[in-house]
C-alpha cells in the first residue's frame, strides 16, 4: 500500500466543510487546539500500552510513554510529539483525510446553516485533529506505527488537499508540527503553552514534557500526570474535574454534576461519572453506542463500554477503572460477566444517589436535568425493576394542579392526596393539551382530585411497569369503571343506569360495530360522552402508538360512556327517527374519539353530520 513518491489527495468534502466551520466559529477559543492534540497523543500512548500487553517487543526499549511539546521561535512552529502507537500509511489517509466517525457524519447532516447554532453543535463532537488549522497555516504530521518499518509524512494547509509520502523515521509514534499563522504568534511563548497545558490537560495520565532550557536538551514535566480518577477527592478541585470531563467528552459546556468514588471490598474499582448539562442530539439514536470508558489497573481498555451503564442512564459519561477484570477483557466477555454486573450495579447506585442529592438540595439543577434527560429516566422501571422505587421518586410530572411544566413528584402527589383517595390517578394522551383537556378529568376536577398528565411516548411504557408508589396503585382515568366514591358520586347509580337503559340500548344498537358497551359515566360533568378502555386493557393512546410503530394490535373496541345530564344526550334520548338517531349516535362517538386524540374512520361523514345538525336538519329531512 505504501507509496515511494509524495501523492496529493483531496480531503473528503465533509472535512472541508468542518474546517471552514471550525476556523470561523472557534476563533475566540483558539487555544483548545493544544488540548485536542494532547488528547490524541495521550490516547496513542494508551493504545500502545494496551498493545504491548500482548506483544512486548513493540516497546523497542523505549518504555517511558510521554508527550513532548516545544516551540521554535525562528521557524514559527509548535510541535507536539508522542511515542505512542503511531499510524500506518493507510491509517493516516483514513484518519486525517476523511471523517471516519459516524457521529460526525450525523453532525454534518444536522447542520442548520445558522453559524451560531452549528458552532455550538460542533463542540459536541470534538473537533479533534482538525482544530490545528485554527492556529496553523500549515500542518505536518510525521508518524511511524510501532509495528512497521517505514514512516509517513502528511502535510496540508487545510484548504482542500493534503500530500502524503513514505519517509524514513527511526522513532516510533507521531510528531505534529504546526506552522503558526501570523495572528497566532502568541502560541510560541513557552509560558503560554505551559499555562494552556495546566489549564486543560493537567489530568492527563501521561507526562507532558517541555524543554527546561533554551537549548531544548532537558525536558521537564509540566502536568500532574496521574490519571485523575486515581487521585483522592480531597486533592481535586472542581476545575480539575471539569477539565477531565472536557477531555473525555469534548462537551463545550461544563458538566451539571459528577460523582467520584473508590470502592474497596470483594471488588475494587474507581468510578468517576458525570451528568452532562445538555442532552446530545442523538440521544434517541438506538444504533449509537453508549456507556463509559473502561480501564483495568490504569490501562485503557475501551471506550463506550455499554455494559457498564444501563440504557436508562445512557447519558452518563465517565470512567470505570477495575482492579479485578482481566486485561484482555473484550466486549463479548463484558456481555456476561459477574464482575461487570456488580460494577454496573454499583455505578447505578452512585448515579441514583447523585440525582437524589441534586433533587433534594439543588432543585433548579434538578429541574434542568429533568428537562434534558427525564424521558430517558422514565425507561428505568421497565429495564431495572430492582431500582424502580428509587427511580420512581426521581420522576416528575405535570398534573391538573401544576399543568405548566413537569414539577410534581409522586411523593408530592401522595402527600396531598385526599384522605379517602385510593389511587394515584393519571391520564395518558398523545400531547399535553389533549391530556389537559381530556373529558375524562371532569369529575376529578369537580371533586378536586389531582390527576397526573402524561403525554410522552415513553409514559405508556412507564405506567405499564410502575404500578404503585408508596403502597398506592397508579390508576388510569381512562380505564375501567370508576367506583362511586372515587369521584364522590351519590349512591343512586344503579337506579340511574336502570333509568337510562332505553337510551343505552338505543346507542348500543346504533354503534354495535364500534363499541363493546355503552354505559352511564361517572367521569363526565360538562362533556356529553367519552371513550374508556377495559380495566387492564391497552389504552386507546397506546393502541395508536403501537399501530404507528407498525405493530399489529388486536381490534379492541372501547366502551362509550355518556353523560345523561348533558342536553345533547337528553335530546338524543328523545329522538324517534332512526336515521337521525344513527347520525347523532355517530356524532357522539366521533367527538368522544376526537377529544381523546383519536382519528376518525370517516372524517367527511363527521363533517356532513355535523353540518346537518348545525343547520337543524338531518340528511333524511333534506332529501324529503
Ligand atoms: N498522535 C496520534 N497518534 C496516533 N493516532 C492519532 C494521533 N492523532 C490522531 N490520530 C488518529 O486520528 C484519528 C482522528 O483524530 P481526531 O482528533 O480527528 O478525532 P478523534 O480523536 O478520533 O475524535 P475525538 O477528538 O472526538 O476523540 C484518531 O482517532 C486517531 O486514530
Amino acid at each position: 500500500m505504501a507509496k515511494a513518491n509524495a501523492e496529493t489527495r483531496q480531503f473528503e468534502a465533509e472535512v472541508q466543510q468542518i474546517l471552514q466551520l471550525m476556523i470561523h466559529s472557534l476563533y475566540s477559543n483558539r487555544e483548545i487546539f493544544l488540548r485536542e492534540l494532547i488528547s490524541n497523543a495521550s490516547d496513542a500512548c494508551d493504545r500502545l500500552h494496551f498493545a504491548t500487553l500482548k506483544d512486548e517487543t513493540l516497546l523497542q526499549g523505549e518504555g517511558d510513554l510521554a508527550i513532548r511539546i516545544s516551540a521554535d521561535k525562528e521557524a514559527g512552529t509548535v510541535t507536539v510529539s508522542d511515542n505512542g502507537i503511531g499510524m500506518s500509511y493507510q491509517e493516516v489517509i483514513d484518519n486525517l483525510g476523511t471523517i471516519a466517525s459516524s457521529g460526525t457524519k450525523r453532525f454534518l447532516e444536522s447542520l442548520s446553516g445558522d453559524e451560531r447554532k452549528d458552532a455550538d453543535l460542533i463542540g459536541q463532537f470534538g473537533v479533534g485533529f482538525y482544530s490545528s488549522f485554527i492556529v496553523a497555516e500549515q500542518v505536518t504530521v510525521e508518524t511511524r506505527r510501532a509495528d512497521e518499518d517505514k514512516g509517513v509524512r502528511w502535510q496540508s494547509d487545510g484548504s482542500g488537499e493534503f500530500t502524503i509520502e513514505e519517509i524514513e523515521r527511526s522513532e516510533r509514534g507521531t510528531t505534529i508540527t504546526l506552522k503558526l499563522r501570523d495572528d497566532a504568534e502568541e502560541f510560541q511563548a513557552p509560558e503560554r503553552l505551559r499555562h494552556i497545558i495546566r489549564r486543560y490537560s493537567d489530568h492527563i495520565g501521561r507526562p507532558i514534557l517541555m524543554p527546561s532550557d533554551e537549548e531544548g536538551q532537558d525536558w521537564e514535566k509540566v502536568n500532574e500526570a496521574a490519571a485523575l480518577w486515581t487521585r483522592s477527592k480531597e486533592e481535586l478541585e472542581d476545575k480539575d474535574y471539569e477539565g477531565f470531563y472536557q477531555h473525555l467528552t469534548h462537551d463545550p459546556e461544563e458538566p451539571l454534576d459528577w460523582t467520584h468514588n473508590h470502592v474497596e471490598g470483594r471488588q475494587s474499582y474507581s468510578l468517576l461519572m458525570y451528568i452532562p448539562r445538555r442532552a446530545p442530539f442523538d440521544l434517541w439514536d438506538r444504533e449509537r453506542r453508549r456507556g463509559i470508558r473502561l480501564y483495568v489497573r490504569r490501562v485503557f481498555i475501551m471506550d463506550e463500554a455499554e455494559q457498564l451503564m444501563p440504557g436508562w442512564l445512557r447519558f452518563v459519561r465517565g470512567v470505570v477503572d477495575s482492579a479485578d477484570l482481566p486485561l484482555n477483557v473484550s466486549r463479548e466477555i463484558l456481555q456476561d460477566n459477574r464482575l461487570v454486573r456488580s460494577i454496573r450495579a454499583g455505578a447505578v447506585k452512585k448515579v441514583l444517589g447523585l440525582l437524589e442529592d441534586m433533587a433534594r438540595n439543588r432543585p433548579d439543577d434538578y429541574a434542568h436535568f429533568w428537562e434534558q434527560f427525564g424521558k430517558v429516566l422514565k425507561e428505568g422501571p421497565a429495564e431495572d425493576p430492582d431500582n424502580t422505587d428509587r427511580i420512581a421518586k426521581l420522576l416528575r410530572f405535570s398534573s391538573t394542579r401544576e399543568p405548566d411544566g413537569e414539577t410534581v413528584s409522586l411523593q408530592d402527589y401522595v402527600d396531598r392526596m385526599k384522605p379517602d383517595q385510593k389511587a394515584i390517578y393519571y391520564v395518558t394522551a398523545d400531547n399535553h393539551e389533549t391530556a389537559l383537556n381530556s373529558p375524562h378529568l371532569e369529575a376529578f376536577r369537580k371533586q378536586n382530585v389531582e390527576v397526573l398528565l402524561l403525554s410522552d411516548r415513553v409514559d405508556e411504557w412507564l405506567v405499564a411497569n410502575l404500578t404503585e408508589f408508596d403502597g398506592k396503585p397508579l390508576r388510569s382515568v381512562t380505564h375501567g369503571e370508576l367506583e362511586a366514591d372515587e369521584v364522590g358520586d351519590s349512591k343512586d347509580d344503579e337506579a340511574k343506569d336502570e333509568r337510562h337503559k332505553p337510551l343505552l340500548d338505543k346507542l348500543k344498537g346504533q354503534l354495535e360495530d364500534q363499541v363493546s358497551d355503552v354505559r352511564v359515566s361517572r367521569r363526565l360533568v360538562d362533556s356529553p360522552a367519552c371513550l374508556v378502555a377495559e380495566q387492564g386493557g391497552l389504552s386507546l393512546n397506546l393502541q395508536r402508538l403501537l399501530k404507528e410503530a407498525g405493530q399489529t394490535v388486536p381490534e379492541l373496541r372501547p366502551i362509550l360512556e355518556v353523560n345523561p345530564d348533558h342536553p345533547l344526550v337528553r335530546q338524543l334520548s328523545e329522538l324517534e327517527d332512526e336515521a337521525r338517531l344513527g347520525d347523532w349516535s355517530q356524532l357522539l362517538f366521533d367527538q368522544a374519539l376526537l377529544a381523546e386524540g383519536g382519528q376518525l374512520a370517516d372524517p367527511a361523514g363527521f363533517v356532513r353530520r355535523l353540518n346537518a345538525m348545525l343547520t337543524g336538519q338531518s340528511r333524511q329531512s333534506e332529501q324529503a
